[in-house]
């Protein structure tokens, strides 16, 4: 099997062109296997690259653990990239299909490539049974979770995928190791949650870390910083514009009044290659 190692902001999956390959009928267990950093190829995930009837390519997304997700921010800018970079289409402006709709991306272009993809990720979900969660208000805006002794404040936004925000004083391993793992299977989350920790370090300049459902700690997370930036507007925080520093790069996020998300940043392929499986 054909396969493409892409990243955004250092969030890097496995990439297949759907176009041309067929894939085995256990996608989780392949995306488990391609992966896993010392026995794999070494990801936070798998992206497949599909036919769409709605759209110039269809995107699916896999973590980790093999679980598939509705949505991915820095992979559906890969996914741009890739669609334009390998001649699927000649457009500068896509439509990629995703479990959040079809969503228009705008390509920024370094000579032939594309090198920036601005995306508009829709409408933020803010009712708390589609987002989903049990904790109360829609959406929940700085409201109290219990994680082990600790009474967090938590705010929750779904961008296709399920997010939940937190803003510490200090963006540290405590919150994103100690508690990200436990946000991520509370209870009150009934389809488990991404959970981000927050620093301000301004009104219009977020600091984020990620602890990924089903992936664990990444370098960025692009749904997550849309969310973030939705949160910091809820919980009058930050403005509607702002640029978010992650592990992995910046990401420059925009909630225009018309109420969708806008997703400013890199796409990057880093090689080609074989994948074997076990053989
Ligand atoms: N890193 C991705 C999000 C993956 C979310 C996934 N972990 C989930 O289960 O929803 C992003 O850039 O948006």
């Amino acid at each position: 099997m054909k396969f493409t190692k892409m990243h955004g902001a250092g969030n890097d999956y496995v990439y297949v062109n759907c176009f041309e390959e067929t894939l085995p009928e256990d996608i989780a267990s392949l995306a488990i296997a391609v992966s896993d950093r010392h026995t794999g190829i070494g990801s936070d995930g798998l992206i497949l690259i599909c036919p769409s009837e709605k759209a110039d390519a269809q995107m699916r997304m896999f973590n980790a653990d093999g679980s598939e997700s509705e949505m991915c921010g820095n992979g559906v800018r890969c996914v741009a990239k890739y669609v334009y970079d390998h001649g699927i289409s000649n457009q500068q402006t896509l439509k990629i299909e995703t479990g959040a709709g079809v969503l228009s991306l705008d390509l920024e272009l370094a000579g032939s490539k594309v090198s920036q993809v601005r995306v508009n990720m829709g409408k933020p979900i803010l009712t708390s049974a589609e987002i989903p969660t049990l904790l109360p208000g829609d959406p929940p805006v700085n409201a109290p979770l219990e994680v082990g002794a600790q009474t967090l404040e938590v705010t929750c936004v779904s961008m296709g995928n399920p997010h939940c925000i937190t803003f510490v004083d200090e963006v540290n391993d405590h919150w994103v190791h100690g508690i990200g793992p436990q946000v991520e299977v509370h209870p009150m989350f009934p389809r488990r949650v991404n959970a981000e920790f927050i620093e301000v370090i301004s009104p219009a300049e977020l600091k984020m870390r990620v602890w990924e459902r089903g992936s664990g700690e990444t370098q960025a997370c692009g749904t997550g910083a849309c969310a973030s930036a939705v949160a910091g507007v809820l919980t009058g925080r930050s403005e509607r514009n702002v640029l978010i520093h992650l592990p992995g790069g910046d990401l420059r996020l925009e909630w225009a009044d018309n109420d969708e998300v806008f997703m400013t940043g890199p796409a990057v392929e880093v090689y080609q290659g074989i994948w074997r499986g076990t053989q």
